[in-house]
């Protein structure tokens, strides 16, 4: 699909649909999908075929139905309304605006947005996302095809502070943090707690306390929020334009 030409008007459209999603987001208390939207479209992506990645191709019956996007059609469905306002704003880039402002009416780090991803109509084959029954090869296998590091692979672990697990989406129950609606490194807080009553631990979050190379940026971002928010935002950045340059 074309490139969109980001003009006065697309950049207006953007800061409508910000103070839009601001509102919807908050009122709903709907930030912790809009978070899974954002990083479901864009961790599609294979940096050594230039395929997937942030482009809103996951608002597809044939993307949203794989079974790791289970629950996201609900996150597409609340934000259509905020596209039908503002259309010249791409799918790519509003589920992108959706989860950087997901983090920042949560209390997390301001995330830079820059507009301008083109729409794809071509849907990867399932399997791109991460499995949580895996281990710490598996997570690496996974994020160094999107062209991420072990850093990008913790500190986004961190997204985890939000929500929870659905057992009907994904055979998993609970949230991860006794604040679900909270951005903050409780989630790495945690982890370093082990086990709590009512607490989720997915094999793939032990997985960061196990792996040595992992587990140093877990007990960095326990100690020091500040340093988790300067590379969640970094990372988090990395991942929305994975499949981007910005102009
Ligand atoms: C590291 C590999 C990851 C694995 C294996 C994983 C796995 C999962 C699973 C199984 C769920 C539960 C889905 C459900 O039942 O509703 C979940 C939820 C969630 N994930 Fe991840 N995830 C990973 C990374 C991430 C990343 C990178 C982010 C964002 C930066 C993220 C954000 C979320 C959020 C916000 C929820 C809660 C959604 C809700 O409350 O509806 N996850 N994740
Ligand atoms: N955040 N990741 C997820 O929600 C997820 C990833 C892979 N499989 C099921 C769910």
């Amino acid at each position: 699909m074309a490139v969109p030409v980001v003009d006065a008007e697309y950049l207006r459209q953007v800061d409508r649909a910000r103070r839009q999603l601001r509102a919807l987001i908050s009122s709903k208390g709907c930030a912790p999908i809009m978070l899974r939207l954002a990083w479901h479209d864009a961790g599609t992506y294979d940096v050594n075929t230039k395929t997937g990645g942030a482009n809103g191709s996951i608002r597809y019956e044939e993307e949203y139905t794989h079974g790791s996007n289970a629950g996201l059609k609900i996150a597409i469905d609340l934000v259509e309304p905020i596209k039908a306002k503002n259309p010249r704003i791409t799918y790519a880039d509003l589920y992108q605006l959706a989860g950087v402002v997901a983090v920042e009416v949560t209390g997390g780090p301001t995330v830079e947005f820059s507009p301008g991803r083109r729409d794809s109509s071509v849907c990867p084959r399932e399997g791109r996302l991460p499995d949580a029954k895996k281990g710490a090869p598996h997570l690496r296998d996974i994020f160094y095809r999107m062209g991420l590091t072990d850093k990008d692979i913790v500190a986004l672990s961190g997204g985890h502070t939000l929500g929870r697990a659905h057992s009907e989406r994904s055979g998993f129950e609970g949230a991860w943090t006794e604040e679900p609606l909270k951005f903050d490194n409780s989630y790495f807080l945690e982890l370093l707690k082990g086990e709590s009553e009512g607490l989720l631990k997915l094999p793939t979050d032990k997985a960061l306390l196990e792996d040595p190379g992992f587990r140093h940026y877990v007990e960095l971002y326990a100690k020091d929020e500040d340093t988790f928010f300067k590379d969640y935002a970094e990372s988090h950045k990395k991942l929305s334009e994975l499949g981007f340059t910005p102009r």
